[in-house]
This record gives C-alpha cells, structure tokens and sequence, in this order.
C-alpha cells in the first residue's frame, strides 16, 4: 500500500472511532508500520475526527522523527508504540483509543491483569479454548510516558500479551493488528469485551473464567 494511502486510511479509523466515542478532545493516537523499523503517527494534539495526511508523523523504531510538517510534533504517546512494534514483529498497526467501558473495566482489574469474559468472540482474539480463562494485562497510568512504556517494555520482555492488546489504567486500551483490518477487529472485540463487563457488573452478573 501506498505510504500515503496508509495515512488516509487511519483518518478514516480515527473518524470512526471518534463517532463512537473513544477518541473524543484529541484523546488517542493510531499508527501502522510503512517498513520494518519506520511508522507512521498521529501528530500530538491534534482532533481525531479531522485528520489529514500532515496530521501523521514519520518515526522510526528509536522515536526519532523522519519526517513532519510544519507544527507537527509525534503523539506523546509514541513509546508506547516502538515498544508494541519492538516486540511484536507481526504488528503493523496499533491503534490506542479512550473509551469510558475501558477505563471502568481497570478497576476490574486484580495484581495487573483484567480477566475477559468467556465469550465465543474471544476466538476472534486468538483465543480458541472452549472455556478461555484469559487476562488483558493493565499497566499504571504516568503522567510520564516513558514510565509506562518502560512498564510494557519489561512485561514483553518475559510473555507478550495472550491477546492483542494492553489497558492503561484510568486512561485507555491499545489494540494492535497485522494489517488495518485486523487492528479494528481486535479493538472492537475487546471494547465489546468491556462493555460486557460493565453490564455484567451493573446487572450483579457474576462472570465465570
Ligand atoms: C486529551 S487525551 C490526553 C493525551 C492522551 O492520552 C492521548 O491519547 C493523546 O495524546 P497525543 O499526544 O497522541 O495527542
Ligand atoms: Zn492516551
């Protein structure tokens, strides 16, 4: 795909997933991979639901900036995806997005780690047992970055996520893909995920791993 079709086609996910409600007041930053140490991201600050092409930042494995418009610095949540790129070669897009079911389901979190609900739609996560007993790992929040990259950089270390994606308490999910499609598709099945949760806990529903 063309490098500059990549950046349409994250404006046209972020356009969405701002109607949805998860990227609202500039919250959240999407990326996809142009080659195997280089990647493009949403410029910091900037409103999700208005992207254009100089709305994204090249960057590469390092966060150091290739290429940028005028103004336009790389979101400051930019470690956060070289640590996802870093250790997880088959990612291209990874996708962070603010939605309130995800930030409720972090306070259903136990010792770091946000058992999901046994649902069949986990097998569209990679998960294909009968009975999935399967954690989200959730990292602190900091006000620095850094930290939480560090964070997500020491768990990869010792086992990368059982499924695609990570919660970052009281602030959002991370979603990640081998293509565009498959990035939106994990991101969905988790945010359904959170708002089962939430219903469930709402309904006192006990849900059994
Ligand atoms: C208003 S959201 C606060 C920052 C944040 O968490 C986020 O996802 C957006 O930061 P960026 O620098 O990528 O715009
Ligand atoms: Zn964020």
């Amino acid at each position: 795909m063309h490098h500059e079709d990549l950046r349409q086609e994250l404006a046209l996910a972020a356009r969405s997933f701002y109607e949805r409600g998860w990227m609202l007041g500039t919250a959240g930053n999407l990326s996809a991979r142009m080659a195997e140490d280089t990647f493009w991201i949403t410029a910091s600050g900037r409103p999700k639901d208005l992207l254009d092409t100089e709305d994204f930042v090249s960057v590469n494995l390092q966060g150091e900036v290739l290429l940028a418009a005028s103004g336009r610095k790389p979101s400051a949540e930019t470690a956060i995806h070289q640590v996802i790129y870093q250790h997880i070669p088959e990612a291209r897009v990874v996708f962070h997005v603010h939605s309130i079911e995800a930030n409720l389901c972090g306070h259903f979190a136990r010792n770091g780690q946000l058992r999901l609900p046994p649902l069949e739609m986990l097998k569209g996560l990679g998960v294909p047992d009968a009975e999935p007993e399967t954690d989200l790992p959730v990292f602190a929040n900091h006000q620095d970055v850094a930290r939480i990259a560090k964070d997500m950089d020491t768990a990869f270390t010792q086992a990368i996520p059982p499924v695609p994606g990570a919660l970052i308490h009281q602030h959002g999910v991370t979603a990640w893909g081998s293509d565009l499609l498959s990035a939106r598709h994990h991101l969905e099945l988790l945010e359904y995920c959170f708002r089962y949760l939430v219903q469930a806990k709402a309904l006192a529903i006990g849900v059994q791993a």
